[in-house]
């Protein structure tokens, strides 16, 4: 390992502790240096970082904020899209941009807590936050197309020229180009031969690399094409209805009120398409409890369990609730519904959930010891192990989690989820079913499991039916199988 990389992954540990304050205190308190005003935007140069390698602060330049004055009254998104089509990023939006890519690339962050760091710094306007977001997530979705273009051949590469990237997704998009210094070396003759080459290559045109090409080849031979294809496209937004709360036309017309586009989606009765760029946890409607995000094929897992007024539900790795709050719902507040996780701190954040929905019938239980769910043998009609995977189905969601080799993890992720499934499924009473679902599209993660466990539970459980959901069907990926105990 070089030093370089060594240098960066430690500084990347310092700093994901910073994040992780920034993530979980409401006190925020930015006391780094101040960002270097007079810089071009340059590439390396341009990194929103101080010399400790932390981050600097960043403030919009008075002509920034002149430019989101006008840009904000631009409400609708087309109108948006097309004024920037014109002008191309503002030296502002750049500079955002930059950090952000900076923060993943350089820092290893994730996307989502870059996003979270820096929209929560630099509040700007929702419609504005939402197009920058669309763009850093294709940036994210092709890097490999950008790198190419870029003439970065390794992600080591990446990492010294962030610049580049943005530059050559600004040719890519024909947007005007935005001056780029201290890159002399980088040839931009060849850059529409290059755009017009990677468009023509799959791999690239579908942001695939090459450990994901590999993995999904093996996993899902003739089917991975099509779903490489669809991973690389643009997610889209949805949100469920809170039932507790309200009907989904009562939600619908309350967001439209809010400026919020939404419409309706087949075969998922709670879900809403989100079609506009809105900053959706600003809403009234969100404060008040009334929908949860929670993309529309997730939802279909909480249909799957089917879990009825007066049960008693496990939702045996719960997280921060997305499916424990629709479980809840389903419920209409009678029975029980236990949440575990192995993750304090993901319980803590479902509690504030669960206050806000209004969901009263929720019993955190943190799993701390094996104990904890021998003591619960045979006592639920229903449990769903929602189990940890390598979601591989909701990689379009979360594009940046593509460079970052997932084959790594899949053998010990495989043994935990079989090591689950198998004690924790004793949890349900005779006669009760137990749910398995994962955001993954392997089979090896999916029905491979379940084939596995039957063979071992012979007598004790039955398959009752599962189903996949893939990424091609314009939902995030899953897979649900429900087994039903026997003996
Ligand atoms: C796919 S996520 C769950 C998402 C959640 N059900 C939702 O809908 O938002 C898997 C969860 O399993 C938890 N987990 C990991 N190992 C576990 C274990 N041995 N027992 C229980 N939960 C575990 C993780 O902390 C994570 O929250």
């Amino acid at each position: 390992m070089s030093f370089e990389k060594k240098e960066s992954r430690k500084t990347s540990a310092s700093y994901k502790n910073k994040n992780k304050t920034v993530a979980h205190s409401n006190n925020q308190k930015d006391n780094q240096t101040e960002f270097k005003k007079d810089r071009k935007f340059s590439g390396r140069k341009d990194f929103a970082r101080n010399s400790d390698n932390k981050r600097a602060s960043f403030k919009p330049r008075n002509t920034d904020k002149t430019r989101f004055r006008e840009e904000s009254r631009l409400a609708d998104t087309q109108a948006h899209t097309e004024h920037v089509k014109r002008k191309g990023f503002s030296e502002f939006q750049l500079r955002l941009v930059t950090s952000i890519l900076e923060d993943v690339l350089v820092m290893h962050n994730s996307l989502d807590r870059a996003y979270a760091f820096w929209f929560n710094k630099v509040k700007i306007d929702p419609v504005e936050q939402g197009f920058l977001i669309k763009q850093i997530n294709f940036m994210f979705s092709r890097l490999s197309l950008f790198a190419f273009v870029s003439n970065l051949k390794r992600p080591s590469d990446f990492e010294r020229h962030v610049g580049r990237l943005t530059f050559a997704y600004c040719a890519y998009k024909d947007w005007p180009l935005p001056e780029l210094e201290g890159e002399e070396g980088f040839d931009r003759r060849g850059l529409k031969k290059r755009i017009a080459e990677a468009k023509d290559d799959p791999l690239y045109n579908d942001g695939c690399p090459l450990w994901l090409q590999e993995l999904g080849y093996s996993e899902l031979k003739a089917k991975w094409d099509e779903e490489r294809k669809a991973l690389g496209g643009e997610s889209h937004r949805y949100i469920r209805t809170n039932t507790i709360k309200g009907t989904r036309d009562e939600l619908a017309h309350k967001l439209t009120e809010e400026g919020v586009v939404t419409k309706s989606v087949a075969g998922v009765p709670l879900a809403l398409e989100v079609t506009s760029n809105s900053a959706l946890f600003r809403t009234k409607s969100f404060k008040e409890g009334l929908f949860e995000q929670q993309d529309a094929g997730s939802q279909v897992i909480g249909q799957f369990v089917d879990a009825k007024s007066g049960e008693r539900v496990i939702d045996a790795c719960a997280g921060s609730g997305g499916k424990t709050l629709q479980l809840a719902a389903s419920m209409e507040g009678k029975g029980v519904i236990v949440a575990m996780d192995t993750e304090g701190w993901k319980l803590e954040d479902l509690k504030k959930r669960a206050k806000r929905a209004g969901a009263f019938n929720i019993e955190p239980r943190l799993i701390d010891s094996t104990k904890v769910i021998k003591r619960m043998t045979e006592s639920a009609d229903k449990v769903l192990i929602d189990a940890p995977c390598s979601g591989t189905g909701v990689i379009r969601r979360m594009p940046d989690s593509k460079w970052r080799d997932g084959r790594e993890h899949l053998k010990e992720l495989r043994e935990i989820q079989a090591d689950i499934l198998e004690r924790y499924s004793k949890m349900a009473k005779v006669g009760g079913f137990v749910v398995y679902s994962t955001c993954s599209i392997l089979p090896s993660e999916n029905e491979k499991q379940i084939e596995k466990f039957l063979e071992n539970n012979q007598g004790k459980f039955e398959l009752v039916e599962d189903k996949h959901i893939m990424p091609s069907s314009g939902f995030d990926g899953f897979y649900m199988a429900k087994l039903k105990r026997i003996g």
